[in-house]
């Protein structure tokens, strides 16, 4: 069978295996038949070009989008992306195309947000200010400082997050994507609008986050960012999954030259 081609096979180290994916818009087969594995502590790559349905996939696998067929299993645990905070709850956080941040709130704030997923005190403790709520809260501010610190904008923390510059809003993302202890993380192009030396510090930030040990889902449309980052790659071309592998081998395949060459990258 096709996938079991293309996938390696799942034992427990794998944190996202996804197969047999499909969703169709009206009379648009955006994604036949996908399926990823990943690692723990990998960096993979989603690559196509314009259209192939990489969007859709992330959309499908964090709950935005309702597939028309898919298995989904996270940490080995079955999981069911009928809705955006369930998926969070399940262990997957993601960051946006067009960065989604509070932009009135500061990125402190931003990030604890993002905590929140993994909080206990309920919404009486928040309106009360119960002792467990304030001790929480504590808890939650010193956290978000120190991720905040950890992406490289420990100093912007009482800005609003819509003054930081887009490279830092990008950092603010990330942080609070790892604010709710995620076993994967989806970034959505990154790198998009970044200049030259955003692009490096990105690249050594998620290469820090690599080996820290989390494990990163990538979409990217700068393909010698995604070659020089990730350990695998997998090759969307009208919803189709046409290479999975390393960079090397990935780079070598005739469809994929064919994809972003043959037909002037549609
Ligand atoms: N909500 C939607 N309704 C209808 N069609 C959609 C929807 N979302 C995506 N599509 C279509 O599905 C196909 C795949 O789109 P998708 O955005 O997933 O591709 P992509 O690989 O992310 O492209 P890009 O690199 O341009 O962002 C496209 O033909 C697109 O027009």
């Amino acid at each position: 069978m096709k996938e079991q081609t293309m996938n390696p096979t799942a034992n427990k180290d794998t944190v996202l295996n996804v197969s047999g994916i499909s969703k169709r818009f009206g009379g648009l087969q955006a994604l036949t038949d996908v399926g990823i594995t990943i690692q723990r502590g990998q960096v993979y790559g989603l690559i196509g070009p314009n259209g192939a349905g990489k969007t859709t996939f992330f959309n499908v696998i964090t709950g935005l989008y309702t597939p028309d067929s898919g298995t989904f299993e996270l940490a080995g645990m079955p999981y069911q992306p009928t809705a955006v905070h369930e998926v969070a709850k399940a262990g997957i956080a993601r960051t946006f195309q067009n960065i989604r941040l509070f932009a009135e709130m500061t990125a402190l704030e931003n990030v604890m947000v993002g905590r929140h997923v993994r909080t206990h005190s309920g919404l009486l403790g928040a309106i009360f200010r119960t002792p467990g709520f304030k001790a929480e809260e504590a808890a939650i501010a010193g956290r978000a400082q120190e991720l905040l610190d950890y992406v490289g904008i420990g100093k912007y923390a009482d800005f609003k997050a819509r003054t930081l510059s887009y490279g830092d809003q990008r950092r603010l993302e990330i942080a609070r994507a790892l604010a709710t202890d995620p076993q994967l993380i989806a970034l959505d192009e990154p790198a998009a609008g970044m200049n030259a030396t955003e692009k490096v510090q990105l690249r050594e930030l998620i290469d820090q986050i690599r080996k820290d040990n989390r494990t990163i889902l990538l979409i990217e449309h700068d393909v010698k960012l995604v070659m020089g980052l990730c350990d695998r790659v997998t090759v969307l071309d009208y919803g189709k999954q046409i290479a999975e592998g390393t960079p090397a081998d990935v780079q070598k395949n005739e469809k994929v030259i064919e994809a972003y060459l043959g037909t002037g990258g549609h």
